[in-house]
């Protein structure tokens, strides 16, 4: 796909409501080929539960209870190679129209065995005020709105009130808001639910 074709309305829609989704970030291929290497990894004994906080120390299952592997880029496969390398088009791409001055992007898998969830919450941690945008892709093949597991964003009324949308993690789509503003929450899933989330950053 033309890249401004996915590019485009990822960032119209936080410009009109705060956040963008788009469908085929990443191909069905692509998002097979991603979704194997996630298990692979994780097969490796690479994944640990996801902590709070930017010290990485408190784990704690009643706010989340996926699983969590950072890629490295160094030790990228040809898949992940594929999944770094849009990343980083989208990133000259916000570059080139919205003069953000992003640098790189730090990216994790994910990985929400059922039953998990991630309450409420605002990415950008206190200490860390380089994080502009988060972007989620989702990995999950076939998910239908009985697996639960949505990404559900709270919005900000002009009259003080706030109001809920919700995202399918439906394999390929891309979601991305700027981290210090949107809380969300992920919802309970009743299957496994697997993406690559990540923050884009200045430097
Ligand atoms: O997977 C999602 O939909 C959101 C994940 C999330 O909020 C996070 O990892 O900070
Ligand atoms: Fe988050």
């Amino acid at each position: 796909m033309e890249e401004t074709a996915i590019f485009e309305p990822i960032i119209d829609g936080i410009l009109s409501e705060g956040y963008g989704v788009v469908d085929g970030f990443l191909s069905a291929g692509e998002v097979e080929a991603l979704a194997r290497q996630l298990r692979e990894r994780r097969a490796e004994g690479r994944f640990k539960a996801a902590a709070i906080g930017n010290q990485q120390i408190t784990v704690e299952k009643q706010i989340r209870g996926d699983e969590i592997h950072w890629l490295d880029e160094t030790v990228a496969t040809p898949a992940e190679k594929v999944y770094l390398d849009r990343i980083n088009e989208f990133i000259q791409y916000v570059n080139r129209t919205c003069y953000l001055g992003l640098q790189d992007a730090e990216l994790h898998y994910a990985l929400y065995p059922p039953g998990t969830f991630y309450k409420r919450h605002l990415d950008r941690f206190k200490t860390d005020s380089r994080r502009k945008l988060s972007v989620i892709c989702y990995l999950n093949h076939n998910w239908q709105e009985a697996d639960g597991g949505q990404l559900a964003i709270y919005l900000p009324n002009a009259d003080g009130t706030e109001r809920i949308d919700t995202v399918l993690p439906v394999g390929g789509r891309l979601v991305c808001f700027e981290s210090d503003r949107l809380e969300h929450e992920v919802l309970p899933a009743n299957r496994e639910r697997l993406s690559v989330t990540g923050w884009l950053r200045t430097r």
